[in-house]
C-alpha cells in the first residue's frame, strides 16, 4: 500500500499544473488500467477463491492476488531498507566482508521482488542445504502442471518459497549465512514492549485455576496474535488485559471453556504426566504471552509439562526461531523491571527442570504443505505430538496448514478440515487474516462480508476452535 502511496506522492508533486484532484482521478485510472493489463496478461480470474479448491492469488477477489501484489514487494521493498538502515550493526555482528556480501544480498532481493511482480516461473535452488532437492523436486512437478508460477500456484507454495528464496540469498553470503535478517524488526518490537510486558506480569502473578482465569490466559495469547509484524504491525493495547471481555465481540468462535474441560477433567483422571504442546507463530508480544499461558498451565497443574515448537528459518518475517526464544528469555534476564527480570528467571528453571521445553529444531514447520502431510513427511514430530493431551496451534498460518489451505464451505466443521490429520486433540487460537474458514455459524462470512469485502484481512475477527481426539 505505502509503495503506491509514495509513486502517487512524487507523481502529483511532478505534475505541478493540475489540481491535485485532477492529477490524483488521473493517476488512479493509470493504476488502474495498469491493473486491468496486469490481470489479462497473467490470466488472473477475476472471481472469489473457488471452492473446495486451494487458495491461490490467480483469483483476483484473494488475499493471495494483494499479498503478492503488494504486501509480498512490499515486505521486501522495507526488508531492502532495513538492511541498508542497519548496515553499520550488522557489520559489528558479522565482521566488515559484511558490507560487500550485503550489496549482492541486496541485489538478489530486488531481483526476487521484479519476479513476484512480473509474475515469473519459480528458480530451482542450488544450494547444500537439506531441503534444497525436495524443492527442487516439487518446483519441477508444478512445472509440468504450468502452475510454477507466482500467481498460478496455490497461495500456500509460493509463499513459502518466497521466503525459503529470501533465506537462500543470505546463506550464499559467507558472512550473513546465521544471520537473521528479521531480527532488527523482531527485536526492536520486543524491546519497545518491556513496560507492558511487565505490567502484564505483575498482574498476573498468583492467578488461582479456575476456569475463568484459564479464559484469560489464553485469550490474551489469542488476540496477541493481532500483532504479528507482516501483515498488522500495530503495537498491542496497553490496556489488553483489562480489555479480553471487550474483545469478545470480536470472537466468533470461542471454545475456550471447552478447552477448559478437556484439560481440567484430564487433570483429575490421568494417570501419566500431562504435556501440551504450543505451536509458536510470532515473536515479541505473542511469544511473550504464549510463555505466560505455559506459565499458568504448569503452576495450575494442568500439564506436567509444555513443549514449544520454533520454525528452523527466518519465516513469514516474525514466527519465533529457537534464537528468537533465547534472546528473549535473555532479554528478560538481563531487565531492570524487577517483575520482568523475575519473569524470565521463573522460566529458566522451569527450562532447567525440563518441565518447559523447546523442542528440537523441525523442518517440517517450514514445509510448503498443510499438515494433511505431517504423518508421510515426518512421522516422528507426528508420533511425538500424539503424546500430547492437546497442542495449540497459534496463528493464522498455522491454521491454514491446518486446513491444508483449501477454501471448504465456511460451515464445514473444523476437524473435518483436516485431511485425517489429528496426532491428539488440537485447539487452534486464530486472529482471521485470510480468507479461509471452518465450523463457522450459518451466514457468518456472507454478513461479515457483506459489510467489509475486506474484513478477513484487517486482523480483527477471531477464533477459538477444539477438536477433541477421542480414544478409538
Ligand atoms: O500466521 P500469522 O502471523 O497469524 O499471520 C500472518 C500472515 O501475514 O501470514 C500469512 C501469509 O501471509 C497470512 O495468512 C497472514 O496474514
Amino acid at each position: 500500500m505505502s509503495v503506491a502511496i509514495r509513486t502517487i506522492e512524487s507523481w502529483t508533486s511532478l505534475s505541478s499544473n493540475n489540481t491535485y484532484e485532477s492529477s490524483w482521478t488521473t493517476l488512479e485510472t493509470v493504476v488502474h488500467n495498469k491493473l486491468e493489463d496486469f490481470v489479462e496478461k497473467q490470466n488472473i480470474l477475476v472471481l472469489y477463491p473457488a471452492l473446495n479448491e486451494p487458495l491461490s492469488a490467480k483469483f483476483y477477489h484473494s488475499h493471495a492476488y494483494k499479498t503478492f501484489r503488494t504486501r509480498s514487494p512490499h515486505m521486501i521493498h522495507e526488508l531492502i531498507h532495513s538492511m541498508r538502515e542497519n548496515e553499520e550493526w550488522i557489520m559489528k555482528r558479522c565482521g566488515d566482508y559484511a558490507r560487500y556480501d550485503l550489496r549482492r544480498v541486496i541485489w538478489s532481493l530486488s531481483i526476487l521482488r521484479t519476479e513476484i511482480l512480473q509474475n515469473s516461473p519459480f528458480k530451482l535452488f542450488y544450494d547444500q542445504e537439506p531441503d534444497a532437492k525436495e524443492w527442487n523436486v516439487a518446483i519441477k512437478r508444478l512445472a509440468n502442471r504450468e502452475k510454477n508460477q507466482w500467481f498460478t500456484s496455490t497461495w500456500l507454495f509460493a509463499e513459502c518459497y518466497l521466503y525459503r528464496r529470501i533465506w537462500a540469498a543470505f546463506r550464499r553470503a559467507e558472512t550473513l549465512r546465521n544471520f537473521d535478517y528479521f531480527s532488527p524488526i523482531k527485536f526492536n518490537t520486543a524491546q519497545g514492549l518491556a513496560n507492558l510486558m511487565n505490567n502484564i506480569v505483575i498482574a498476573t502473578r498468583g492467578l488461582p485455576l479456575n476456569q475463568m482465569n484459564f479464559q484469560l490466559m489464553l485469550k490474551l495469547s489469542l488476540w496477541s496474535n493481532r500483532c504479528d509484524l507482516s501483515n498488522t504491525a500495530d503495537p498491542p493495547n496497553d490496556e489488553m488485559l483489562q480489555l479480553i471481555d471487550e474483545y469478545d465481540k470480536d470472537l466468533i468462535i470461542d471454545q475456550s471453556m471447552d478447552v477448559w474441560h478437556l484439560l481440567s477433567e484430564n487433570k483429575q483422571t490421568s494417570r501419566q504426566p500431562i504435556v501440551i504442546d504450543i505451536v509458536f507463530d510470532n515473536a515479541a508480544f505473542e511469544l511473550f504471552s504464549d510463555l505466560l499461558l505455559a506459565e499458568y498451565i504448569l503452576e495450575t497443574g494442568l500439564a506436567q509439562k509444555v513443549r514449544f515448537h520454533v520454525k528452523s528459518i527466518p519465516w513469514f518475517v516474525s514466527d519465533v526461531t529457537a534464537a528468537d526464544f533465547h534472546w528473549m528469555l535473555n532479554s528478560f534476564l538481563r531487565n531492570n523491571l524487577v517483575e520482568l527480570s523475575a519473569f524470565g528467571h521463573k522460566m529458566r528453571s522451569l527450562l532447567r527442570n525440563q518441565r518447559l521445553e523447546l523442542c528440537s529444531i523441525n523442518d517440517f514447520w517450514t514445509k510448503p504443505t498443510g499438515f494433511s502431510s505431517m504423518r508421510q513427511l515426518s512421522p516422528c514430530l507426528y508420533v511425538e505430538l500424539s503424546f500430547s493431551t492437546l497442542v495449540i496451534f497459534k496463528g493464522d498460518l498455522n491454521y491454514r496448514k491446518l486446513l491444508d489451505d483449501i477454501n471448504r464451505s465456511s460451515t464445514t466443521p473444523f476437524r473435518d478440515c483436516f485431511g485425517g490429520f489429528i496426532p491428539t486433540s488440537i485447539c487452534a487460537l486464530r486472529v482471521i487474516k485470510s480468507d479461509i474458514y471452518s465450523g463457522m455459524p450459518l451466514c457468518t462470512v456472507d454478513w461479515l462480508t457483506e459489510d467489509d469485502p475486506h474484513w478477513m484481512m484487517r486482523g480483527e475477527k477471531a477464533v477459538i476452535q477444539l477438536a477433541v481426539k477421542t480414544s478409538p
